[in-house]
């Protein structure tokens, strides 16, 4: 049976990551029906039916959306990409705050008509976001995970694929901890195929892929969300691939590696914080993570990143 027969995939939140997930998923085939949930009925209604009007052009799945729960009921998948509005004067701290309040009031209700979904939080700060879910549902920590770093991971990858001058599926390289400013790249486990990265030698015609260039990438990977925004307002079509991406390991219970976030307890003694690292994703959702091996300036790293978190998340009173 292919794994996308029956399948349903609700998005709450019809903005530009949500609708453009719809789409990503849509062109990929990756769900039977897509489930589009939102505040705005006026937004949400169109968003469908641009979506529905390409359908000929896609495989067999029907869109369909509303601004009650109910449109997400016996969803497999619940991918959260709602978020709060920035107010003019609004800091990205009260920002943030008002979306985790927003997931807190959304997500139980959508816990009662699909009990047994596993849910996919995208919305920014998205550990935090995570976190809160996993309070607000109750549901166990494999049925709730954040899509984390696999953004982050796919824009290291393009890069080191561009400047290696490979092509971008070759490169096998994840960033870890924190989705945003303190995020870690582990480039002591990055590969090019089977050639440990730290030992890559250039390809003809193309320069030295060293210590500088490992630096410059790394902050270009922190720094091009920015860049975006500052130029379209949003990112939105990355995010939505890398989100379908997600959705396929679920519905096909692939067991594919992904850097999503989900929940540590007692990390290195820092206490419950959700953060990513490599872990099997699968029709259960995720509760394995890979032990990886780190440097020591990754560990150090990533234990800055989730003490980071962990003061968030206090900080939220979560
Ligand atoms: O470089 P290799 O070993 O040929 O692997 C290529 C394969 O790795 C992938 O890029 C997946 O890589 P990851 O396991 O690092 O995520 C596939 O998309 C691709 O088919």
């Amino acid at each position: 049976m292919n794994h996308t027969q029956g399948s349903k995939v609700s998005i709450i939140g019809a903005g530009a990551v949500g609708a453009t997930t719809a789409y990503a998923l849509l062109m990929r085939g990756s769900a039977r029906t897509v489930a589009l949930m939102d505040i705005n009925q006026a937004k949400v209604d169109a968003e469908v039916l641009d979506l529905a009007h390409g359908s000929q052009f896609t495989s067999a799945a029907s869109v369909i959306g509303g601004t009650d729960a109910a449109v997400c009921a016996d969803s497999d998948i619940i991918v959260f990409t709602a978020g709060a509005k920035q107010k003019p004067g609004q800091t990205r701290l009260q920002l943030a705050e008002t979306t985790v309040r927003l997931a807190q009031k959304v997500l139980p209700d959508l816990v009662d008509v699909a009990p047994n979904a596993i849910h996919v939080l995208v919305t920014n700060p998205v550990d935090i976001v995570t976190y809160a879910a996993l309070k607000a549902t109750g549901l166990p920590p494999n049925q709730v995970f954040g899509s984390g770093t696999v953004l982050d991971s796919s824009r290291l990858r393009y890069l080191v694929a561009q400047h290696t001058g490979v092509a971008v599926q070759n490169v096998h390289a994840y960033i870890a901890g924190e989705h945003g400013d303190s995020q870690i790249p582990l480039w002591s486990s990055a590969t090019i195929g089977a050639i440990p990265l730290m030992n890559w030698t250039p390809l003809p015609g193309f320069p030295e892929f060293d210590q500088t260039v490992r630096d410059e990438i790394a902050h270009e990977v922190v720094h091009s969300a920015y860049q975006i925004i500052e130029g379209k307002g949003a990112t939105n079509y990355a995010i939505g691939l890398a989100t379908a991406r997600i959705v396929e390991a679920v519905l096909g219970d692939e067991r594919r590696i992904l850097p999503v976030s989900t929940l540590a307890t007692g990390f290195h003694g820092i206490g419950e914080v959700c953060l990513s690292l490599p872990s099997v994703v699968d029709r259960r959702g995720c509760d394995v993570r890979l032990d990886t091996p780190l440097s020591d300036q990754e560990e150090a790293g990533l234990l800055s990143s989730a003490t980071t978190l962990r003061g968030m998340i206090e900080q939220f009173g979560l």
